[in-house]
């Protein structure tokens, strides 16, 4: 059973092993994520944006355990998928819905959202005028504000960024700067990001795949 820290959500893995076909990732990992942001780093093909998908139950583990604040993703799926989301660089699933249509989808998904939080984060990234636009016709920069802007307004407790900050611009990337700052200093959220330069905010502590 995993143990809750008394001020805000943990993330627990144990034993987790997991391979593709080709090679293996991860053999018995373990590690442990509280509150505040933590820099996941790593050379080139080391796991990290990997271990992003199976945190945000994107990925199935061969073995092993992965629990947010005692919700565990095998045994409680969906009550976990509620909690976490993942905001990576990958081309969308469904790249002929509208932006608008994605919003509404993870609107759908995520029934304590409120609509008017995402709204203001894209219209702070400056995408408002997107909403009518297929995915599939966002550049990769307009892609990354959209996405980031439901990471920064959905009411999860853990946020997997994978590289929050490329592509963006230069008022993005103060924007963005500015919003991890705040909610890095929250006790309720846990961020794990990547980033192979270091991360443009204060980040609480860093887990290093190399090592
Ligand atoms: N779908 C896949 N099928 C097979 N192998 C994969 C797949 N996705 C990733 N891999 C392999 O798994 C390993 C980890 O990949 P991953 O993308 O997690 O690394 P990363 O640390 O994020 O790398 P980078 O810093 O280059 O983004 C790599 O060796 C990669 O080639």
């Amino acid at each position: 059973m995993a143990v809750e820290q008394k001020d805000g959500p943990v993330l627990h893995i144990r034993g987790l092993h997991f391979h593709f076909d080709t090679r293996p990732v991860f053999v018995d990992f373990e590690a442990d994520i509280d509150a505040g942001i933590t820099w996941l780093r790593g050379a080139n093909g080391m796991g990290k944006t990997t271990l992003l998908k199976l945190a945000a139950g994107a990925l199935t583990p061969n073995r092993g355990t992965i629990a947010l604040g005692g919700v565990d993703c095998a045994a409680q799926p969906l009550a976990y998928r509620l909690a976490a989301f993942y905001c990576g660089g990958d081309l969308p699933d469904l790249p002929w819905l509208t932006v608008q249509e994605l919003l509404d989808l993870h609107l759908a998904l995520y029934p304590d959202a409120e609509a008017r939080l995402v709204e203001r984060q894209l219209d702070a990234f400056g995408v408002t005028g997107t909403l009518g636009q297929a995915l599939s016709t966002l550049s990769l920069g307009q892609h990354k504000k959209v996405q980031l802007s439901l990471a920064l307004a959905l009411p999860v407790r853990l946020l997997l960024l994978d590289e929050p900050f490329n592509g963006l611009d230069a008022a993005a990337v103060e924007y963005l700067r500015g919003q991890l700052g705040e909610l890095g200093a929250r006790r309720d959220v846990c961020v794990l990001l990547t980033s192979h330069l270091e991360p443009l905010v204060t980040v609480r502590r860093m887990l290093d795949l190399d090592r």
